[in-house]
């Protein structure tokens, strides 16, 4: 059997072509609303359907928020399922935000759901929650690579809660005396070592953290949400990043679906930030 093409080659290869910018699908009540629809279970399917059937085509990466739709239970889940196909169906990848974690063995059964292309829910890569330590992660990272998945690990996130946590010391492990972001950091740079173009194994990192001492660069992909309605812009992706912008796949949910229903003003909103964000390659 041949192995699949690892997720870190698969992404460089459908940024090259569509562009950086990964488009979020968060079916909040609100938008909902804004776009004439019920909270409902219908109205859910015609917001996330129609925002994966307009914005699909045009994104190199669409990153459903599981939360919007478990909200609905298993209807909502459903839906989350049509949306996955629909979008790899339209040739982007899909990015789950789901932020799993747990101990090993239940984290095996979380990436069995996620990453399996036996599973009804198997996505292209999801996110990950790194406060159980990082060996706990060890069954997400196998059965990526098993199966040309990626996973993104939250290292310095875009809320103004996070740094409470992640810039705290540890005091165990391999990167003792360091950040608990910086350990993260370090941690996706071993796993991505030697891949070729790019590691499978991605940070989040936000666009609106302050300036940081961490090296960023770990050889694979930066999920940068923050950008957008949360204030991040262009000019910040590139004080956060510094030369590690080339990896950023920067990721607004609210900002580009306020542009609905209408399909070719969703359109029209995904390439005009893949537009600004052409200056960052
Ligand atoms: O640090 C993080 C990690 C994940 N998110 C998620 O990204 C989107 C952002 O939505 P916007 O509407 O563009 O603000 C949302 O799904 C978050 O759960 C994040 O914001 N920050």
């Amino acid at each position: 059997m041949t192995a699949p093409e690892p997720f870190g080659a698969r992404l460089a290869a459908a940024v090259g072509t569509r562009g950086p910018f990964c488009a979020g699908i968060d079916p909040h009540a609100g938008l909902l609303e804004a776009w004439g629809l019920a909270d409902d279970v219908a109205g859910l399917e015609r917001f996330a359907l129609g925002a994966a059937e307009a914005l699909a085509p045009e994104c190199a990466v669409v990153k459903p928020q599981s939360a919007f739709f478990e909200r609905f239970g298993s209807r909502g889940v459903a839906v989350l399922e049509r949306v996955v196909s629909t979008c790899r169906e339209a040739g982007a990848l899909v990015l789950l935000d789901v932020k799993r974690g747990d101990i090993g063995s239940t984290s095996q059964a979380y990436a069995d759901a996620y990453l399996d292309p036996a599973s009804p829910l198997a996505c292209d890569a999801l996110t990950v929650s790194p406060y159980l330590g990082l060996g706990s992660l060890e069954p997400f990272v196998a059965t990526a690579a098993r199966h040309g998945a990626g996973v993104f690990v939250l290292a310095l996130t875009s809320n103004p809660e996070g740094p409470e946590v992640q810039h705290a010391r540890t005091t165990a492990g391999a990167h003792a005396g360091g950040t608990v972001a910086g350990a993260v950091l370090a941690h996706l740079r071993a796993l991505n070592a030697g891949a070729r173009p790019l590691g499978s194994h991605g940070a989040v990192v936000g666009a609106t953290i302050d300036a940081t001492q961490e090296d960023l660069d770990v050889h694979g992909p930066l999920l940068a949400p923050g950008f957008g309605a949360q204030g991040g812009t262009v000019d910040d992706l590139r004080r956060v990043f510094g030369p590690a912008v080339r990896h950023v796949l920067p990721t607004s949910s609210r900002e580009v679906l306020g542009h609905g229903p209408d399909p070719a003003a969703l359109r029209e909103a995904c390439r005009r930030a893949n537009d600004a964000l052409a200056v960052l390659r």
